[in-house]
């Protein structure tokens, strides 16, 4: 295979490799004879790593463990197909297809199951005798994400105390006193949306709906705002914040096939570095500030700080949250208001029916508070509720890890251990067996009516469910309902032409990647 070596003459090596014939004709001198010992070491550690990708390809197809789970063989073959798609932000669509084709359970990876299945969500997410029942893929939620001070990246144990102090600040009554800062907020988007649609002039509303989200979320978790809204451009914090998030991405695919994560670091440039210490530090000033004001503004930092003393957390773990808050609530918001503002537009039923039901509660601007619109338009609850589901934010869902020595059973199938366990929202959201019409935007579904009730609702839970799932979930809904109702009723609006197939293809980096979202305003 390697050639024929006759001693001190000349060679004639013939090479096998992947098909291809080399001929090598070699001189005989010491300097092409240990070439070609290079050479022949170099193939034939080349056909030993061929060969063993090649059974591990075999095995991880027949003889794994998951063996027994549908899927399409490329995925079980390797973690490369599936990182490839996610690098490529197409994974859920192919996912999808998938469960159409093999049904609620699918081998997406040699070690990770996707489900659809409603009962799926306790089983993976939910509590287990009054904890977690599975923690957090660790090669997801990595170090060179987010430090472990963080909620995010927080054991379940160690989340705890952090989340029951996080619940005094997202509680019904500390919420619904943020609601002057955010009318304040609407009122200079508002604003803002009315010149830059001046002259007929088509504005992207996707633009001006992240700036005031990050200004709210600011606002909030650091007591004052990014000035996004009033400058009209993403502050170098939030933009940093963006990028960031995406390239998560990046990083997730780098950790499992380690050390690739390691090379990563290695090849950080040393100005993204400097930009992550000073944005970081640049946070931490934020946070110092708030909390020397002492101010009694009803805002996030007011409400946790005094819990999380009571906790007995270190002033280093309180510190690290409220950027959390920021970089967990903005973008998912924004996007959430986004979509619905592209299906409300693009449905003209849908925006006639907003609009008649906002205008029976409601005669002037000044009428539009939280207590009122939370409780009168169920029209825009399930508006929002369809949004959720077919455009839910973190579309891409996140992993867990079944660690119980003996394996689980979820969706009435026995799962090992080292298993990645997995709900794709899209998926779930949007399976034929799950939902009639899955792609239409349909709100009326959630409304009863003979036409959808066979519709497993339950199967969306855009904030995840048990003891990690999303403690921003009211705020979130309480912005969302806001925006939508002041844009409502402030302005008649409509899409341009170019933005009539916005949603169609759409990446998912853990969020959407929403493009411009292009729209005529014009104040009513
Ligand atoms: C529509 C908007 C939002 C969506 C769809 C959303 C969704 C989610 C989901 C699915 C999780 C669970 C992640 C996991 O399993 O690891 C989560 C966690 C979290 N969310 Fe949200 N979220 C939204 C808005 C917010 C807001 C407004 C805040 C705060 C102001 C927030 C703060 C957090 C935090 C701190 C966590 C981590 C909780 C933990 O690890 O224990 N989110 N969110």
């Amino acid at each position: 295979m390697y050639g024929r070596l006759v001693e001190n003459h000349a060679v004639d090596a013939q090479c096998l490799c992947s098909g291809h014939i080399l001929i090598l004709v070699v001189d005989k001198n010491d300097a092409a004879r240990s070439d070609l010992h290079f050479f022949q070491h170099c193939m034939a550690i080349s056909i030993s790593i061929t060969s063993l990708l090649s059974l591990r390809v075999v095995y991880n197809i027949y003889f794994h463990r998951l063996s027994r789970f549908p899927g399409p063989r490329y995925l079980a073959a390797t973690d490369i197909s599936l990182s490839i798609l996610q690098l490529r932000g197409t994974s859920q669509y192919v996912i999808r297809r998938a469960h159409e084709k093999y049904g609620p359970i699918v081998r997406v990876a040699p070690r990770t199951l996707s489900f659809i299945e409603s009962s799926a969500w306790n089983e993976i997410y939910g509590f287990k005798n009054g904890r977690a029942a599975l923690p957090k893929d660790p090669e997801f939620y990595n170090d060179m994400l987010l430090p472990d001070i963080t909620i995010t990246r927080a054991s379940d144990d160690d989340a705890v105390p952090i989340r029951r102090a996080m619940n005094s600040a997202f509680s019904h009554k500390a919420l619904l006193e943020q609601e002057p800062m955010i009318q304040s907020h609407i009122k200079r988007l508002l604003a803002q949306l009315e010149l830059s649609s001046y002259g007929n002039r088509e504005v992207d509303v996707r633009k001006w709906i992240t700036f005031s989200m990050f200004d709210i979320n600011s606002d909030f978790g650091f007591g004052e705002d990014m000035g996004c809204v009033a400058s009209g451009s993403f502050h170098e914090w939030v933009q940093f914040v963006v990028d960031f998030f995406y390239a998560a991405t990046l990083i997730h695919q780098c950790y499992k096939f380690s050390p690739l994560n390691k090379l990563l670091a290695l090849c950080i440039p040393k100005s993204t570095r400097e930009r992550q210490v000073k944005h970081h530090e640049a946070s931490l000033m934020r946070v110092r500030r708030r909390m020397s004001k002492q101010a009694t503004r009803p805002d996030f930092m007011h409400h946790f700080v005094r819990s999380a003393e009571k906790e007995g957390l270190p002033t280093s773990v309180i510190e690290a949250q409220a950027s959390i808050v920021i970089l967990a609530g903005s973008e998912t918001t924004a996007v959430a208001v986004t979509g619905a503002m592209y299906y409300i537009l693009s449905n003209p039923r849908v925006y006639a029916n907003l609009r008649k039901e906002l205008q029976g509660i409601c005669q002037t601007s000044a009428d539009i508070r939280l207590r009122t619109i939370l409780t009168q338009l169920p029209y825009l609850d399930a508006v929002v509720q369809e949004t959720l589901r077919v455009h839910t934010p973190l579309a891409n869902g996140f992993t867990r890890i079944v660690t119980d020595e003996a394996g689980l059973v979820i969706s009435g199938h026995f799962v090992p251990r080292g298993t990645v366990v997995w709900i794709n929202h899209y998926c779930c959201n949007t399976a034929t067996q799950n939902f009639r019409d899955p792609l239409l935007f349909v709100p009326e579904r959630w409304l009863g009516g003979k036409t959808y009730e066979s519709d497993k609702r339950e199967v969306v839970q855009p904030f995840s469910v048990g003891p990690r799932n999303c403690p921003g979930k009211m705020f979130a809904l309480n912005n969302m309902k806001l925006l939508l109702t002041h844009l409502l009723w402030n302005f008649d609006m409509e899409l341009c032409e170019g933005a009539k197939d916005w949603h169609v293809g759409q990446k998912v980096f853990n969020g959407w990647i929403q493009p411009a979202l292009p729209i005529f305003l014009q104040k009513r």
